[in-house]
């Protein structure tokens, strides 16, 4: 199977009586496993995915460290560097989508090790997880 595992469409109101409409992609670990070259970079940050192909020339910590992480979950590595909160907002607008949380679970049993971070919320803001088995 290829394209993204689904895309959840919610809505609902804010409390306030405004409306709001909220749309997450999700994609499997595979999908973005697969776009880890020059051609296509995405990167899986706190359970997010960017695609971030168009900001490779732009990073100021050059492109060796995206290649490094392309495909993969960059979260650890992006933390170590101590982004500032420009880093961070700049995040948004490389943003695809979300790494479906049961998808990940249920795929843990076939790997050797693995260190993974995903929001639990359907919607933003939820908890953080992180499940790890080191190698
Ligand atoms: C889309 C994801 C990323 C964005 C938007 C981003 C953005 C930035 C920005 C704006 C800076 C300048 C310093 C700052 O404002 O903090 C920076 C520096 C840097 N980034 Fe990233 N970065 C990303 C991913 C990564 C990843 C995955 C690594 C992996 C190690 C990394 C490593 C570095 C390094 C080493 C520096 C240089 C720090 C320095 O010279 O002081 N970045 N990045």
């Amino acid at each position: 199977t290829s394209g993204p595992m689904a895309t959840v469409e919610a809505s609902g109101s804010d409390g306030k009586g405004r409306g709001v409409e909220t749309s997450v992609t999700y994609y499997r670990l595979e999908e973005v496993a697969k776009r880890n070259s020059p051609k296509e970079i995405w990167l899986v940050i706190h359970g997010r995915v960017y695609d971030v192909t168009r900001f490779l020339n732009e990073h100021p910590g050059g492109e060796e460290v995206l290649l490094e992480q392309a495909g993969g979950d960059a979260t650890e590595s992006f933390e170590d560097v101590g982004h500032s909160s420009d880093a961070r907002e700049m995040l948004k607008q490389y943003y695809i989508g979300d790494v479906h949380p049961l998808l990940v679970v249920l795929d843990l049993p076939h790997r050797r090790c693995y260190s993974l971070r995903f929001s639990v919320s359907l919607l933003h803001g939820g908890e953080q997880v992180l499940l790890r088995r080191p190698c």
